[in-house]
Order: structure tokens, then C-alpha cells, then sequence
């Protein structure tokens, strides 16, 4: 049990508190199923070009890249496990210390059976070796997972990765989100190292987001509409199982996987930043009938006390400041003390003016 990573129940028949009201489903005959998002080479030509058009246009894009060991072993990973094989060896999962207080909000173990609603673990440091079912609830800077209620947590699932492989798994993403943030603020007309500087020394989260199969994926989501409150988002999906959406003019449109590829989003913080040219677009993950899936979530989050705002250079008398300057805290606790699928949080912090 000590080593066991995820576990969840597998529902036969979708539990009543998962089916959302007729109004709030996912109306998954309306999704745009064949639609790409753009595809970015970074060893190919006009990537800075492609980066900006893709942040304004979709918000969302994929970076095609080559597959280091770690990466490769945590893409084998979730692909294997909606497979229905276990993976083994090493130690098992835990907060990644090494990152010190990069990761001062331990590893988020999050699986969310068949709605929007789920288990929501926060394995903080120290708690390592606890058995899941005995780990607290997420509490404090946690506070928007301990909302969801606990179903029950039989351990039907589970894998082990080496800390090895997770730790040079989330060093390498940390360098992939620093060339993508030097490429953004280049394609912003800023200084290449803008956005690492303007939002300071940087939090890097991870969650692991697991979704059972689901006997009705109709009536619930996986993951309900939102955007992310961070400033950008790198996201390791399952190669043979989609569920991820975003919200396209209009249209929620599904993002295929592409073998060796990261999705890449941007949050919150860098719309801001770029005074709204570049997009935080609402995305939700879907369940489906056949397969669980499983999506790595790596976050990069500005500094908490550093002050986010329009880079000056972006704002004149034709495009004046859209939002105001905050502190990513004050964001962060605004972003999550309203409903997540409410109206985009940065309109809150729109200027009057
Ligand atoms: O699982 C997915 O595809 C989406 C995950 C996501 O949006 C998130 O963790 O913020
Ligand atoms: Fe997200």
C-alpha cells in the first residue's frame, strides 16, 4: 500500500452525485472532433513567430520534442496504465523535495472518478511514505482541492516511478517553460528574458490527474471548464486516449495526442502580462467508456509577492492598460474562492479605466 501511487474505484454505474444537470453537460456530439491546435517544432524555423500566433489565435499549442529518458518513462507510464498494465520500479511517487521551495505544495494527487467532483490528495513533505488512504486532504494553499467530496478509495490501481525519473522529469519541463517564456516575450517584442524576470522566482506544481473509465462520460466531465491560474501550463497526456478540449471560437474543439509532443498552455498570468493579446482560454477533460486516462499537469507559477501587470511597453494611448497591477496572491486566492467554470477570474481584474 506505502508504495502505491494512485488508486481509485471503478463505477459501474455513474453515482448520482456525478451526473451534471441537463444544462451542464458536456454535449459531447457538439465537439469538434478533427480540429488541430498548432504544432510547434522547436529545432524548426519561425518558432518565435509560431509561438506568438498560436498564444493569440488558440491559446494552446503542442511542442514537438525530443523524448529524453524521463519523459519517455512517464509518457510510458500513463499510456501503459490506460493499457490496463502496471508499471514498476524504484521508489515510488513523492513531493519533490529536491525542488525545494519550488514544490512547497508537495505533489497533488488528484483523481477525479467520473465528474468534476473527486479525491484530492496533497502529499506534502514528510507525508512521503504514508499510505494514500491516510493522507490528509489538501488543506490551506491546497483549499480548492479540500472542496471536493471523497468517494471511495479501494486500491484498484497503482505504479511506481523512481524519484530519479520524476525529478529529472520536472527539471526538464522547467527548462522546457523557460525557452517557451524567452520565445513569448520575444514574440511580445520584449526582452527575451522578460517574462522570467517579471514574474519572479517561479513555483513549479505538478498534478497527476487520473480518470477512471466512466459508464456515462456524457452526463459528468473529468475536469470541468476552466482556465489556469498560473502563468504557463505544460501538460504530458496519454498517447492513445483523448479527453482533453478547449474552447475555441466558441467551439470546444478535442486535442488529439501527437506521439512526442507536450501540450502547452498559457495561464492566466501571461495574459495578463501581455495585456491581453495572448490567450488563457477555457479547457475541460472529458471521460470516456472504454479506457482511464491520465494527463501530467506541470504548472509554472509566479512568485507570490512579485507585482503582475501589462508589460509597460505593451500598453500606449491606443491600447491602454486592459488590467490592473496584483500580486499573484491576491490572484490566487481570488481565482480560488468562486466556482472554477464562472466568468474568466482576470475580468475581475479588469481596469475601469
Ligand atoms: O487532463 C487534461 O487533459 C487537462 C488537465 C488540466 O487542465 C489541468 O490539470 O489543469
Ligand atoms: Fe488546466
Amino acid at each position: 500500500m506505502a508504495d502505491q501511487l494512485i488508486s481509485t474505484a471503478v463505477h459501474r454505474e455513474l453515482p448520482g452525485s456525478y451526473v451534471r444537470p441537463e444544462s451542464q453537460r458536456p454535449r459531447l456530439d457538439e465537439v469538434v472532433p478533427d480540429a488541430q491546435i498548432p504544432v510547434v517544432d522547436l529545432a524548426g524555423p519561425d518558432v518565435v513567430s509560431r509561438i506568438g500566433d498560436a498564444c493569440a489565435t488558440h491559446g494552446f499549442f503542442q511542442v514537438s520534442i525530443y523524448l529524453s529518458f524521463s519523459i519517455h518513462i512517464i509518457n510510458r507510464s500513463t499510456t501503459q496504465l490506460s493499457q490496463g498494465s502496471m508499471v514498476s520500479g524504484g521508489q515510488p511517487w513523492r513531493a519533490p523535495g529536491a525542488h525545494g521551495r519550488h514544490a512547497r505544495r508537495g505533489l497533488r494527487l488528484l483523481s477525479a472518478p467520473a465528474g468534476g467532483e473527486g479525491q484530492a490528495l496533497l502529499r506534502r513533505p514528510g507525508q512521503e511514505d504514508a499510505p494514500l488512504h491516510q493522507l490528509q486532504r489538501a488543506k490551506g494553499d491546497g483549499a480548492q482541492l479540500a472542496r471536493l467530496p471523497t468517494p471511495p478509495l479501494p486500491p484498484a490501481r497503482a505504479f511506481t516511478l523512481s524519484w530519479e525519473t520524476v525529478s529529472s522529469y520536472c527539471r526538464e519541463v522547467r527548462e522546457l517553460g523557460f525557452r517557451l517564456y524567452a520565445a513569448i516575450s520575444e514574440s511580445l517584442g520584449l526582452a527575451r528574458d522578460y517574462a522570467e524576470k517579471a514574474l519572479g522566482e517561479q513555483e513549479q506544481h505538478m498534478a497527476v490527474n487520473f480518470y477512471p473509465e466512466c459508464p456515462a462520460p456524457e452526463l459528468t466531465y473529468g475536469l470541468p471548464a476552466h482556465t489556469d491560474p498560473n502563468a504557463l501550463t505544460i501538460l504530458l497526456m496519454d498517447q492513445q486516449v483523448a479527453g482533453l478540449q478547449v474552447l475555441n471560437q466558441g467551439r470546444w474543439i478535442a486535442v488529439n495526442p501527437r506521439p512526442n509532443a507536450l501540450v502547452v498552455n498559457i495561464g492566466d498570468q501571461l495574459q495578463a502580462l501581455s495585456n491581453g493579446r495572448y490567450r488563457s482560454v477555457w479547457h475541460r477533460a472529458v471521460v470516456n467508456s472504454d479506457m482511464p486516462r491520465m494527463s501530467v499537469a506541470s504548472f509554472l507559477c509566479p512568485c507570490n509577492d512579485v507585482l503582475i501587470g501589462p508589460a509597460a511597453s505593451l500598453v500606449s494611448e491606443e491600447s491602454p492598460a486592459v488590467y490592473r497591477d496584483y500580486t499573484y496572491a491576491e490572484y490566487y486566492s481570488k481565482f480560488w474562492s468562486r466556482n472554477l467554470d464562472q466568468e474568466h477570474c482576470l475580468e475581475l481584474f479588469r481596469t475601469t479605466s
